[in-house]
């Protein structure tokens, strides 16, 4: 089984070029964030900017604004409830959608709305709260998109996939994916402290890097925001999400040398130095 290790950073990440602007690191949106999970979009937004998005803008409950704004001004902002929410939605690369969404109805016509508004361009990475309602409706599904990358906890794939906890090996997994995603344009990244990656091309990646003290909420969160910066930016392939998965784990195990907890937030901190240390010249 391949390993993702160190060497999947420098294959990725790119040294910029000097005739370049926002536009060219790709346009992201991120849809989540309740009145009780305001900090859950918060924290994939800062995983979204510190990795290098180049125009992220969050649609979110109006009571998040402040916060969101006061921590993260490089983020645009859209009620989620304004009506220009569908049109936002198709002129972005890169849409996130679920950490701290919340299961209600509103937030189930949000998925709708998104899976109605997406396209083959697009790449959409569902995380938390909408994996859970695509578990109690597999309609929900944004089959439109180029490409799905679904980024449950063994939980929420346990919830979305029906296979129980102890019961989820490759052939299993690798089987629901099918089934949810008939055409083959998913990628499963199943976490856990072993996180697996299952590929479109059918491999079956294990994550070599992690710690507990990474077991604090927010964490995948802002994963989920990294692999939409990392998209956005270098394009939606396994490579880039294999990179995306591996600095994410990587940034937790510096912190956890010398924290006995790592904080979220103090991941995305890091990654703009961790960035700029890995990233080759192109060509090279
Ligand atoms: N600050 C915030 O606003 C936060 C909001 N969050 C949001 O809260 C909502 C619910 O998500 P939760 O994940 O808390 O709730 P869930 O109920 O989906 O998952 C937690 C349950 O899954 C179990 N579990 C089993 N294996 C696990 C594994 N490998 N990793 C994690 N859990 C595992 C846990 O024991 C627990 O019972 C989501 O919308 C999420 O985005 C969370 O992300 C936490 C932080
Ligand atoms: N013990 C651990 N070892 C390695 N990684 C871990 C460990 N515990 C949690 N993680 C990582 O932290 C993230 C947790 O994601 P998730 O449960 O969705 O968090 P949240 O929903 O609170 O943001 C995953 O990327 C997971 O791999
Ligand atoms: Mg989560």
């Amino acid at each position: 089984m391949p390993e993702i290790t160190d060497d999947i950073l420098k294959k990725v990440i790119k040294v910029r070029e000097s005739d370049s602007y926002k536009g060219k690191y790709g346009r992201i949106l991120l849809i989540g964030g309740s009145e009780n999970y305001g900090g859950a979009i918060i924290m994939s937004t800062e995983g979204a900017i510190n990795s290098g998005a180049g125009l992220t803008a969050v649609a979110t409950h109006s009571v998040n604004l402040t916060a969101l704004h006061s921590r993260d001004p490089e983020a645009m902002y859209i009620d989620w409830r304004n009506k220009n929410l569908s049109d936002l939605i198709k002129k972005m690369d890169v849409i996130v959608c679920g950490p701290g969404l919340g299961t209600s109805d509103f937030a189930k016509g949000i998925v709708k709305m998104l899976r109605d508004n997406v396209n083959e361009k697009q790449t959409v990475i569902l995380d938390a709260s909408a994996l859970d309602l695509i578990s109690e409706d597999k309609n929900l599904m944004p089959l439109n998109a180029g490409h799905i990358v679904l980024t449950p906890h063994q939980m929420e794939w346990q919830r979305v996939s029906q296979i129980r906890i102890p019961f989820q090996d490759d052939k299993a997994n690798k089987a629901a994916l099918k089934q949810l995603v008939p055409n083959g344009n998913a990628t499963l990244i199943l976490k856990s402290n072993r996180t697996h990656v299952y590929g479109e091309d059918g491999n079956v990646y294990v994550n070599t890097a992690g710690n507990p003290g990474m077991a604090t909420g927010g964490m995948g969160d802002t994963l989920a925001g990294i692999i939409g910066g990392f998209i956005a930016q270098f394009g939606p392939s396994i490579e880039t999400i294999l990179a995306a998965v591996y600095i994410h784990s990587l940034a937790g195990d510096i912190l956890y040398k010398e924290n006995y907890v790592v904080k979220p937030t103090e991941i995305s901190k890091l990654l703009p130095r961790l960035m700029k240390k890995n990233a080759i010249k192109s060509g090279k």
